[in-house]
């Protein structure tokens, strides 16, 4: 009988490669199955979906120097079986070596009809218990970019890019923070509870739970036990995870209570939580997003939160002509797609899913989301543009252009809402950029337009 925990982790690993679908779309998808497993499974096919995710170029490294057959022959599904194997070999000391071949050995018996492939796992992943601390890590005279490459399972266009941008010694710091697994960071919903409370009603559920350094009302946290919505008042609505950066991103928006405000883009509401609650639930938000299964969610979201002045509306907002219905705001958030490679460390999938074209995709679909927005701002209103990258076709290049097309668009520094400690975040172009001082927080992007006209916000 196969471990639900292996058997689940490789039909996720599986349908993320055959669909070209991101992680946590796919992670949804097998929800009920994971609910279901039991904590210890849960962690396990976790650990394993996530370890082979960020390590998976290491781990193919291993394959390719224990298999006769080169890797790009081995079929899609035993290739996974193999690194699901050696990702436990090498990274989990709990699982007996003998109990990850066999249990892969099973899986290959119970999906594959190939004849002679449970041999051939059987065989490789022998060679591999042998000899893999002979490939598994660079030699020292490699040069900078490949072994980093090489050591920390990054495509190499990535880091040629951080590299010009930070220089080898940053890159090489930030090569390894990617790979971390990062602390979770809670937004305290002081519509429901304060943070004293909060704080004291988990202490004893998750670990290390510590004020967060950036953000007022967040507590950091990790190894929670069992799933976060199996923790104490989290269906009571006291808290949403939420990274300090992105909480940050909703700071420079400073929405105030009885306004009218667009969360464009907005997902399953990460951030329209946040703004209701600078709005102290009184106003109007509108959140927008074209997946409509996404604002169902949200819906959801908000009840649990005890907010009640959002509205959705499902629309793609790059055709203006369908957003203009929506009316004027005081203040648009533009939380646009991207290529997420700010956040790759909670979704490593983007190391592998991502090229240098999909950069010029997202950034096209950008512009035509600024652009469309321009129009739905009140004349002194104040919209932000945000993305969970660092790259600069999604933030500096975008951002340069829209000004240029919309001479009627200022930029303007974060007000006095924007927290103290966080300052330090901010350039001299008035862009919060994290990655510029620490690789602490998530790699974000975010700035503020101020829309010329008499009808100025009053600022914060
Ligand atoms: C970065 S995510 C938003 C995350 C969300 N704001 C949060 O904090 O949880 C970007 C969102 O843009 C939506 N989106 C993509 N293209 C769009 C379009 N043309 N019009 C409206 N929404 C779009 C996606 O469905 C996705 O939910």
């Amino acid at each position: 009988m196969q471990s639900d925990a292996r058997k689940t982790a490789l039909q996720v690993l599986i349908k993320i490669q055959a669909k070209h679908l991101p992680l946590d779309l796919v992670i949804e998808d097998f929800q009920s199955t994971i609910n279901a497993m039991d904590p210890k499974d849960r962690r396990l096919m976790n650990a394993i979906v996530y370890g082979v995710l960020r390590w998976r170029s290491r781990l193919d490294r291993v394959i390719g120097a224990s298999s006769r057959t080169p890797i790009q022959k081995i079929e899609p599904k035993i290739r996974d079986i193999l690194r699901i194997a050696i990702f436990q070999l090498i990274y989990l000391d709990r699982v007996p070596e003998s109990a990850a071949i066999h249990t892969a050995v099973e899986l290959t018996k119970h999906i594959s009809t190939t004849r002679g492939a449970p041999g051939f796992v059987n065989g490789v992943l022998r060679n591999a218990q042998k000899s893999w601390k002979e490939v598994y890590d660079p030699p020292e005279n490699e040069p900078f970019t490949a072994r980093m490459a090489w050591k920390h399972a990054i495509p190499e266009w990535m880091l040629l890019r951080w590299t010009a941008r930070f220089g080898e010694t940053k890159t090489a710091l930030l090569s390894q923070y990617v790979n971390r697994i990062p602390a979770m960071t809670l937004r305290v919903n002081r519509l429901r509870t304060d943070t004293e409370s909060l704080k004291a009603l988990l202490d004893d559920k998750v670990k290390e739970i510590t004020p967060n350094p950036w953000v007022p009302d967040a507590l950091d946290f990790s190894h929670p036990e069992g799933s976060i919505d199996r923790l104490p008042g989290f269906k009571d609505g006291f808290f949403q995870i939420q990274d300090a950066a992105a909480q940050l991103a909703t700071f420079m928006l400073a929405p105030r209570p009885g306004e009218r405000i667009l969360d464009a883009c907005a997902g399953y509401g990460g951030k329209t939580g946040h703004m209701a609650l600078l709005m102290q639930n009184k106003g109007d938000i509108t959140a927008a997003d074209i997946n409509g299964s996404k604002l169902m969610r949200l819906s959801h979201e908000m009840e649990r939160l005890g907010v009640h002045i959002v509205k959705t509306r499902t629309l793609d907002l790059t055709r203006g002509d369908a957003a203009m219905n929506l009316g004027r705001f005081d203040r648009i958030l533009l939380d646009a797609p991207c290529s997420g490679m700010g956040v790759i460390r909670r979704n490593p999938d983007i190391k592998w899913n991502r090229d240098e074209k999909s950069l010029e995709h997202f950034s096209r679909r950008q512009a035509e989301l600024l652009d469309t927005l321009a129009g739905l701002l009140k004349p002194g209103g104040l919209m932000v543009y945000a993305v969970c990258s660092t790259e600069p076709e999604e933030t500096t290049e975008v951002v340069n252009a829209f000004l240029e097309r919309h001479p009627e668009m200022k930029k303007e520094a974060p007000g006095t809402k924007f927290p103290q400690e966080a300052r330090a975040l901010i350039t001299e172009q008035n862009d919060f950029m994290p990655w510029q001082e620490t690789f602490e927080l998530d790699g974000f992007f975010a700035t503020a337009f101020r829309k010329s006209g008499r009808r100025k916000v009053v600022t914060s």
